[in-house]
């Protein structure tokens, strides 16, 4: 990667550490993180008016594994912001920020140039670049996974073939934008083994006239993604719908997939359609942009979030489970529309943080939208599970 800069990035005063910023983490580990294999729910974090906070300050960590020093790991994280950055660049030493927004557009200038990303849209930072962030439409929250020491790709499309899925033309990179201003006091924010250090310098880093290669930001329009499914029978795995995938040196075990709930059509014959029951190997945090998501009637809300751990059951509420088998018209094609969901799914086990498990937006009640499931299992002779036939 080549950048043709005004001035070099060294020029700048030292490094101090930045008064504590308690909500991020870069290495899970029992200091602020917990383990618990329990079923979590997030309702949506308000987006506060006051006091001011900017995308740096309304970062917070929701879960991770591993370490940044390491460089093997992933976090979580969820922003709440209601100002533009200004005066300031935030870099991530640690790795690369895969961002979901899902109120408010965020303006991203980078140095590579500047990109406007819709919620509906998604976009990459890689580890080191240094971008501001502001806030176009006010009051902004969204997702952010970031992972250490790889970098996302497509996935392999396997018998898919050529086409379907992400198409790379569709990852769109900024054009060379560029400011040759004296900025006295402009900061630095650098994240560094996930904690934030400032430094000063006094011209604008976003001094890049020109630039060449293939380590760069790049943001995609999720209604660009071509969704493969089942066209007769049976429910396939979410990872057919893996629209990035960052792997680890195991063939076929991701670091962490995105893997997208979109419109589409549901056509299967003879099958439930939703989400299965079932647990599982990896650990699947999720969000939803816009909508109702497929296997949730209520309590999971446009801007919250969930998280099932590895080997933890969940999969539809007992409101979707009745709606769904009562159904008259179960074997007719159904256009799903207006949902947006996705999902950060690992193969490492996450720990939580604690502020996310005390936060007021957890829903502690979220076991119980399967309460109430009830057996309809029913032997030969017509009796139910729950009222065993009598003895020959
Ligand atoms: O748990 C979830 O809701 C995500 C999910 C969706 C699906 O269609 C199949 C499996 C799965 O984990
Ligand atoms: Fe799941």
């Amino acid at each position: 990667m080549w950048l043709y800069r005004i001035k070099p990035s060294v020029t700048h005063e030292p490094f101090h550490p930045r008064p504590a910023h308690a909500r991020l983490v870069g290495e899970f580990d029992r200091s602020t993180t917990a383990a618990t294999p329990t079923q979590l729910r997030w309702r949506p974090p308000e987006v506060p008016l006051d006091p001011p906070l900017d995308f740096i300050d309304g970062l917070y960590t929701v879960c991770g594994a591993g370490s940044s020093f390491l460089r093997h790991g992933y976090a979580i994280h969820m922003y709440a912001a209601n100002r533009s950055m200004d005066g300031c660049a935030f870099c991530n030493a640690d790795g690369d920020f895969l961002i979901v927004p899902q109120q408010g557009r965020l303006l991203i200038t980078t140095e590579c140039g500047k990109m406007l990303v819709s919620p509906g849209e998604i976009v990459v930072i890689p580890q080191g670049f240094r971008f501001a962030i502001d806030l176009p439409d006010g009051p902004s929250r969204g997702y952010v996974s970031e992972i250490f020491g790889t970098h996302f790709q497509l996935p392999d499309l396997g018998p898919i073939g050529a086409n379907g899925l992400a198409s790379p033309r569709d990852f769109l990179s900024p054009t060379a934008w560029f400011e040759q201003v004296h900025r006295p006091g402009y900061t630095i924010v650098h994240k560094y083994g996930g904690e934030l250090f400032t430094a000063t310098q006094d011209f604008s880093p976003f001094n890049v006239v020109a630039w060449h290669g293939n380590y760069v930001p790049y943001k995609y329009d999720l209604s660009r993604f071509c969704p493969f499914n089942t066209v007769l029978f049976d429910h396939g795995d979410p990872s057919v719908n893996t629209v990035l995938t960052a792997p680890t040196d195991k063939a076929g075990v991701a670091l962490l997939d995105f893997v997208i709930f979109p419109p589409r059509w549901l056509v299967a014959e003879n099958t439930f359609r939703p989400p299965y029951y079932h647990r599982n190997c990896m650990s699947e945090f999720m969000g939803l942009i816009y909508g109702i998501y497929e296997a949730k009637a209520d309590g999971f809300l446009p801007g919250g979030a969930s998280l099932h751990s590895c080997m933890t059951p969940h999969g539809p509420d007992t409101k979707t489970y009745e709606a769904t088998i009562s159904r008259a018209d179960a074997n007719e094609p159904f256009r799903l529309s207006g949902t947006l969901a996705f999902m950060f799914e690992s193969s490492l086990i996450p720990r939580v943080c604690r502020w996310a498990l005390d936060s007021p937006c957890r829903d502690l009640d979220y076991y119980q939208c399967w309460i109430g499931l009830k057996s309809h299992f029913s032997h030969d002779n017509g009796a139910t599970a729950s009222e065993p036939a009598a003895s020959p």
